[in-house]
């Protein structure tokens, strides 16, 4: 107690001192004299401090300071666990708070096992009006021996943290194509690699892949090789394709562009909307092969339906992939939009391509370096079952007790149902473990017994990605009505409605502008 009391003495009687030094400093010396001798005692402190002082501002002049804003994000990434007093801000477009340092609070960083020590000020500003009267700045503090590696290295640092932090907290795009153009809608798709049910090693491999990529700005750049990766998912309908685009948007924080190719109408038109793509995308083209008729590089005559966007009545596009009058997309369009120079306008994109039938595809498509992994994503498989189990029930199937795990693994493999479908079965019945489980087994159950009765030419249906309902036709979006009496999965009599209601849309818009014109 006694000791607290001399210490606030000693600092009473110091500041007193100090008051009277700078007293008298006012009152004795000119004005001019006291302001060299103010900074000739600061330089003096200066030459003997260990240590060297950067002060960063808000504002440059009449510009910005993306520095500024760069340091105040980068520190608000650990402000959180560190102090007790902090400013918070949530900028527009932004999905999170900001943390930010308090006036004349400071915090110590570690960089490269270099002590740093940033402050930051508000003081009022004479000299800038227009920055309401108030000057912000950081004062960065570290040893002078440490000068050359802070200045060249941790300042990039903190503006690469920064950029990755911003990408974080924004709320990502999802844009689809339409009059030469992208729209964007906010992007919130659930999706994620811990919810898809697949080979939980397969799918290691595929976020190992996606990570390297991420990581090989330097790979790609020592190899002359554009940063960009091609991912052609394949597969039955509702075995995951779409969701698994999702996942990686989620896993990597990038926008996705939903490429609609019947909606381009010429070469031009896509090299354009490929330019106007953002770094950090993925580019989505789903069923490539019934999106549009490509003509084949080599033969094939385009489809007679698919004519020119800007004259209908044109002649179609020669064969051979040549483009002449550049109004049709043609498979060397696309092929070039993956692959071309024009494809580099940009870095760090993904392309993925999706398709049910992976045997319609154009060779030149599948070719190596082309689409750089192939997905195939097949029926649901016991260790892709345990996920969907705990993703919907919540349970481990071990928890179901040992008799039904073991007949659910059994049964599983031989019923080749998708997990779209086992998916429709487990939601209906969450909120009953015990019924869940009894109505999936019934169903893989009924399911396999059917796949034994067809046999083999069941298999070969279902190797091209036929299911009994879903045999889609050669053109986006066209199922095969269910007949009398046939059997359809939830999955697939809800795609038949949504389409079917699609198609009345669309006769009654024709009708609409049919009755306009008249
Ligand atoms: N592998 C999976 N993991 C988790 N859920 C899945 C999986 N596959 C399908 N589903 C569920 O089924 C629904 C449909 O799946 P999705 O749209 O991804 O299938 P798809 O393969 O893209 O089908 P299509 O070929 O018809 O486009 C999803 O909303 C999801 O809930
Ligand atoms: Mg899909």
């Amino acid at each position: 107690m006694r000791d607290m009391k001399e210490a606030w003495t000693s600092l009473a009687s110091l500041l007193g001192t100090l008051a009277f030094c700078q007293t008298l400093l006012q009152t004795v010396l000119p004005p001019e004299l006291r302001f060299a001798t103010l900074r000739f005692l600061k330089r003096a402190l200066g030459f003997s401090s260990s240590y060297c002082y950067f002060e960063i501002t808000e504002a440059d002049g009449v510009n910005t300071n993306e520095l500024y804003y760069a340091v105040r994000l980068y520190l608000s990434s650990f402000l959180s666990a560190s102090c007790s007093r902090l400013s918070l801000s949530r900028a527009p477009n932004c999905s999170s708070t900001t943390f930010a340092l308090s006036n004349n609070d400071c915090i110590t960083d570690v960089f490269d096992g270099i002590s740093v020590q940033w402050v930051h000020a508000v003081t009022q500003s004479q000299s800038q009006p227009s920055s309401r009267g108030e000057k912000r700045f950081f004062t960065l503090r570290f040893r002078k021996c440490d000068r050359d590696h802070i200045l060249d290295s941790y300042l990039d640092y903190i503006m690469d943290k920064a950029n990755d932090i911003r990408r974080k907290n924004r709320v990502r795009l999802l844009y689809t194509n339409s009059h030469g153009g992208w729209k964007p809608v906010p992007f919130k798709h659930p999706s994620t690699f811990d919810t898809l049910a697949m080979d939980p090693e397969r799918k290691r491999d595929i976020m190992d892949d996606l990570r390297d990529f991420v990581a090989g700005k330097a790979f790609y750049q020592r190899t002359g090789r554009a940063w960009k990766r091609g991912y052609l998912l394949y597969g039955p309908p509702g075995t995951g394709k779409s969701s698994m685009i999702a996942a990686m948007a989620n896993f990597l924080i990038y926008d996705i562009y939903d490429l609609e190719l019947t909606k381009v109408c010429s070469n031009s038109e896509l090299r354009e909307l490929l330019m106007k793509t953002s770094s950090k995308s993925i580019i989505v083209i789903e069923d490539i092969d019934c999106s549009a008729d490509l003509p084949n590089r080599s033969k094939a005559p385009p489809h007679p339906a698919r004519r020119s966007c800007s004259n209908p009545g044109a002649p179609d596009a020669p064969s051979g992939g040549k483009d002449r009058n550049n109004n049709t997309i043609t498979l060397s369009g696309l092929l070039n939009f993956t692959d071309g120079l024009w494809s580099c306008s940009g870095s760090e994109r993904i392309f993925v391509f999706t398709t049910n039938h992976i045997d319609k595809l154009d060779p030149a498509l599948l070719r190596s370096g082309r689409m750089d992994m192939h997905i195939y994503l097949s029926y649901c498989s016991y260790p892709a079952l345990k996920i969907l189990l705990q993703n919907y029930l919540g349970s481990e199937a071990e928890d179901l007790g040992q008799a039904a795990a073991s007949e659910l693994r059994e049964v599983v493999k031989k019923a080749k149902m998708t997990p779209a479908d086992i998916s429709e079965v487990l939601i209906k019945n969450r909120r009953n473990k015990e019924k869940a489980v009894s109505e999936l087994l019934e169903a893989l159950k009924a399911r396999a017994e059917r796949n034994e009765k067809c046999g083999g030419l069941r298999d070969e249906r279902e190797m091209n990605g036929e299911e009994e309902m879903g045999k889609r036709s050669k053109r986006r979006g066209l199922w095969r009505a269910p007949k009398m009496g046939e059997t359809v999965t939830p999955f697939l009599a809800r795609k038949w409605r949504m389409l079917k209601r699609s198609r009345q849309n669309e006769r009654e818009n024709l009708n609409l502008k049919g009755s306009e014109r008249s």
